[in-house]
């Protein structure tokens, strides 16, 4: 069964990505996880962080001359700005002095790294997480909490996804669809084709007219102090009919993916298919009837379900939303309290970025990767890509003679 995890804080030396259950002959290379990295660095609307921040990643296990061997992978990403938050962020005690706390010295930006965060950020788990762990420097919540843990995220979702390129042709592709109160008119999915043009358009769209307002209206954003979400859209075509389960909880598929994309920090809505907009229609204009095409072969006209009917997916393109609130580092800080003083206070600031949605339809991609390789790697077992996909070969054509008239099968 393929499981994952991940280690590692946002100023820490390094995230660990681990999984475990890829089979062997997996193609995985350095450069591979390296380009997925780039991806997750793009996009209009990020801070400088983005910019002069390395990841400087390094196969540690379960990879050989480019192939997986069957044993557990282990990346490690590890962060190039690592020598200005060694004493900040040090495993071991550091002598009394070294962290320079609320002592002024030191330029501004030293200062900032240094103290105490007492102040929490409202829509960040500082205060959650200070309280529920009994600490008192928020610096000890937000270094997990943050989103630079999606790095790792992203590496497994590459890894997943080569997996899913060597045993099928299953691929999945993300876009933008919204950024504040702009929305994408043209309601056309993403195609696996569009996957350069994608990666390298500002805004993860390739509508023009949504392009510019997106970018207006995070502009707007930044040059008001604030910050603006959106929505992503995550497409993933042909998955064969019947990965993840009607019989349990835990094994549909719709609710792996909503539990995975709701994991990523920020993402506050999830949709599968037309989602709410199916509570507003009668059943006669919701569902996608199955009809026979012009081969004979049963297909549907509609995708309202996005693709998955029962927990199970069915032959559809699976269709699924997530919905980013603004970040809470808004630099016109929000009133808050002081945790140090128990008084009213401003939410601290130092940086932040203005609109995550472009970075969040790439790491919406990778946990997708992830859900439709683990339902895939149930419903076919297989220690090797050979067996997986021989798995798989006879499965699809059991599957298309089901699917045949009766006296043709
Ligand atoms: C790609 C990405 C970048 C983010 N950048 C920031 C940021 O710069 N500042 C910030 O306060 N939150 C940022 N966030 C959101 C926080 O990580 C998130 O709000 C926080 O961990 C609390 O979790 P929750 O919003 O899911 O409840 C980012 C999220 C994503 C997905
Ligand atoms: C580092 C990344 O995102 C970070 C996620 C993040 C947060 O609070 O989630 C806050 C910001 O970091 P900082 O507070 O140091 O400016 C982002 O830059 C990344 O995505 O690689």
């Amino acid at each position: 069964m393929l499981s994952w995890s991940t280690a590692g804080e946002s100023h820490g030396c390094a995230l660990i990505a681990l999984m475990e259950g890829l089979p062997a002959g997996v193609p995985v290379s350095t450069e591979l996880l390296r380009h997925a990295l780039s991806i997750r660095r793009r996009g209009y609307g990020r801070g400088a962080r983005q910019k002069f921040e390395q990841d400087q990643v390094r196969i540690i296990s379960g990879v050989r001359h480019g192939y997986t061997t069957g044993a557990p992978v282990a990346v490690e990403i590890a962060n190039s700005e690592w020598p200005k938050w060694e004493t900040v962020m040090s495993a071991d005690p550091v002598p009394e002095g070294a962290l320079n706390v609320d002592a002024g010295k030191g330029d501004g930006r030293e200062m900032a790294r240094n103290r105490r965060l007492t102040s929490p950020r409202p829509g960040h788990a500082d205060l959650a997480g200070l309280l529920s762990y009994d600490l008192d420097d928020a610096r000890d919540i937000l270094e997990r909490a943050s989103a630079r843990e999606t790095a790792a995220r992203v590496v497994l979702g590459a890894l997943a996804r080569s997996f899913l390129q060597s045993v099928s042709s299953i691929d999945v592709i993300s876009h933008v669809v919204r950024v504040g109160e702009k929305k994408n008119q043209n309601s056309n999915l993403p195609l696996p084709q569009d996957r350069e043009a994608l990666d390298e358009a500002q805004m993860r769209t390739l509508d023009a007219e949504a392009e510019a307002a997106f970018i207006e209206v995070i502009d707007e954003a930044k040059r008001s102090g604030d910050t603006v979400g959106g929505i992503v859209e995550v497409v993933a075509w042909n998955v064969p009919i019947g990965l993840g389960t009607h019989v349990s909880e835990d094994g549909k598929l719709d609710a792996r993916l909503a539990a995975s994309l709701m994991a990523i920090q920020s993402v506050k809505g999830v949709e599968i298919g037309d989602g709410f907009t199916e509570a507003m229609r009668f059943g006669s204009e919701a569902h996608d009837e199955i009809l026979l095409d012009e081969n004979g072969t049963p297909t549907r006209a509609t995708n309202r379900a996005g693709g998955i009917e029962g927990g199970t997916s069915n032959g559809q393109p699976i269709v699924v939303r997530a919905a980013f609130k603004p970040i809470s580092t808004v630099p016109k800080a929000l009133k808050t309290i002081d945790l140090a003083t128990g008084r009213e206070a401003k939410a601290f600031h130092q940086r932040s970025d203005t609109c995550q949605v472009v970075p969040g339809a790439v790491i919406a991609e990778a946990q997708v990767c992830l859900q439709i390789a683990k339902a895939l790697s149930e419903r076919m077992g297989g220690r090797s890509v050979g067996e997986v996909k021989a798995q798989l070969d006879w499965y699809e054509d059991h599957i298309a003679a089901r699917l045949r008239p009766v006296d043709e099968r």
